[in-house]
């Protein structure tokens, strides 16, 4: 989706540009992303690409997220745009993080019946209803775990394990973040409206910059869930802008030599 998805916008609520930090008088011209409601711009070393959960479970027929009966047809595109995103910031010398979903093999970090993800978690749901596939959704060292051969992480960047939805939560993303000085962050994966989102709010309330590339993005839902989750993120928690307004903006900064 292109067209924004705010109605009647108020042109004066929103600045011209919005300035991510660290963007500071002395400082070489930062990266600006065109981007709705307004561009951002973002010092470049200050700046992750972040791409959540690209496992089997939530790409590939077959995995948790087919299995269990949602539509991915969608995901193939997206896999494509994220690969081009991810080029575009290592060539730019721009870290790139990839977030993991899942949990032990004895599913003792999914928690129990006295977790609400033991109810909410359609992976844990899917299996108690299949007990034939017990052991075979988001388990550590497994198939359906693993990043997808499409975007396999490369020397240099870092791969973070999560167990919730939010890539923040009992993880060590915001230590790994903070410790290099990130403070903008440009989100891609799977799903947009549940752990892009929960990720790209906890970001928010953390003092981080979240501008989300939409096409490189894709629903648990329907294309109404993901023009929700867009007008969120746009008009509450950040920044929406594409791979291609992103990666021209990159292009852009090198051939002024601003890197
Ligand atoms: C529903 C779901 C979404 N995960 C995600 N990566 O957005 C799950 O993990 O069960």
């Amino acid at each position: 989706m292109t067209e924004s998805a705010t109605p009647q916008r108020n042109a004066t609520l929103h600045s011209d540009v919005a300035v991510g930090a660290p963007v500071l008088p002395g400082m070489p011209p930062p990266l600006v992303v065109p981007a709705r409601p307004e561009p951002l711009a973002m010092a470049r070393g200050a700046t992750a690409l972040i791409v959540v959960d690209m496992q089997n479970a939530y790409s590939t027929a077959g995995g948790y997220v087919d299995t269990a009966g949602f539509d991915i047809s969608g995901a193939r595109g997206v896999i494509g745009n994220i690969a081009r995103a991810v080029e575009a910031a290592r060539a730019a010398g721009i870290l790139i993080v990839y977030l993991q979903n899942g949990w032990d093999a004895d599913y003792v970090e999914a928690g129990g019946p006295g977790s609400p993800n033991w109810y909410k978690s359609n992976a844990l749901k899917t299996m108690r209803r299949r007990p034939e596939l017990q052991g075979r959704f988001l388990a550590k060292g497994g198939w359906d775990y693993a990043l997808i051969d499409a975007l396999k992480p490369q020397a240099g960047d870092i791969v973070v394990p999560k167990t919730r939805y939010s890539g923040f939560f009992n993880s060590v993303l915001d230590s790994t973040l903070r410790a290099r000085g990130i403070r903008n962050l440009v989100f891609t994966g799977i799903a947009t409206n549940v752990c892009v989102e929960s990720t790209l709010r906890d970001a928010f309330h953390l003092e981080y910059f979240g501008l989300m590339l939409e096409d490189a993005t894709h629903e648990l839902g329907g294309p109404a869930i993901q023009a929700a989750a867009v007008y969120n993120i746009e008009t509450f928690f950040g920044w929406v802008s594409t791979v291609d307004q992103f990666c021209a903006a990159l292009a852009a900064e090198s051939e002024t030599g601003t890197r």
